[in-house]
């Protein structure tokens, strides 16, 4: 199968080229990259073909990967020529690219092969070609396809963001620390240990996560005097009305 990525070496359609050549998806001479900088000699170690334009990429590709930016979309000279397109595009729809285009949503952890890429299939794609979506997003980490493109924006806002609240959240606990007197370094450690080691009790387990908060409510010890406050303060509200602004946005970005 060769894939062609416009936008390959941007922060999404790098972390998807580079999965592709390292899972053995697609080999290097069958990737084809298009981008506004140019082509480079060496792409994450491998010789691939570089496009002049979107018709040169499309004409070289079975599947072609839409990775610009939503804003870049209008003015890109593209047109799919029947091919199978999977865009990663925030808010532009399936209807403006093509029928046989499908919409995917992945995020940054797709640079560690743990992105989680939800997924709507445009009309005319196939069997077949759902079989290759998935096989090119298993490359940076679970696909799951959805039934409604109206899902999207919401994956858009939440999932999409990918580490971007747990930073939030770890930068509000080493401001915290840090303002108490702990050194950085250690500020550091602690928030590490919150947001990425303790969260790991949760893998696999999501369903439990309302029962988990409240058996801390139940202990009533010191996590319940926080968990308490933080609420009564909005926390939960601030971090809904967040996800309404981002939904909004990427609904806003279809023009
Ligand atoms: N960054 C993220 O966490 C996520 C991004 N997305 C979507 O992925 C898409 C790409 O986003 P990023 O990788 O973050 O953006 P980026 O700005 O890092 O990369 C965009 C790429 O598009 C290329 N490009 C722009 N105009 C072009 C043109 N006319 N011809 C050829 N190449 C062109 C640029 O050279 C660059 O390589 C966006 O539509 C975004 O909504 C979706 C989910 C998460
Ligand atoms: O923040 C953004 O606009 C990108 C697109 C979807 C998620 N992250």
């Amino acid at each position: 199968m060769t894939i062609g990525i416009i936008g390959g070496t941007g922060w999404i359609g790098a972390a998807l080229g580079r999965a592709l050549l390292a899972t053995e998806t697609v080999e290097a001479q069958d990737l084809v990259i298009l981008n506004r900088s140019g082509p480079r000699e060496d792409y994450f170690g491998h010789k691939v073909q570089w496009a002049r334009d979107c018709r040169d990429l499309v004409e070289r590709s079975e599947v072609v990967v839409l990775s610009v930016r939503p804003q870049d979309w209008p003015g890109l000279d593209f047109a799919g020529q029947g091919r199978l397109v999977l865009s990663v595009m925030a808010g532009v729809p399936i209807a403006a690219i093509g029928p046989r285009t499908v919409r995917a949503i992945p995020n940054a952890a797709a640079e560690i092969g743990a992105s989680y890429s939800p997924w709507v299939a445009g009309p005319d794609v196939t069997r077949q070609d759902r079989a290759r979506i998935a096989a090119i997003l298993s490359a940076i980490g679970r696909e799951e396809e959805l039934t409604e493109e109206s899902q999207l924006d919401l994956m858009t806002a939440v999932p999409g963001a990918g580490p971007a609240y747990p930073a939030l959240m770890a930068v509000a606990i080493m401001r915290y620390l840090t303002d108490q007197g702990l050194p950085r370094s250690v500020a550091e450690h602690a928030a590490e240990a919150v947001i990425c080691d303790a969260a790991r009790l949760l893998s696999g387990r999501m369903a439990e996560a309302e029962a988990m908060v409240q058996s801390y409510v139940d202990y009533a010890g010191t996590t319940a005097a926080g968990l308490l406050e933080a609420q009564r303060l909005g926390f939960d509200t601030a971090l809904q009305e967040g996800f309404a602004a981002a939904t909004r946005k990427a609904a806003s970005l279809a023009g």
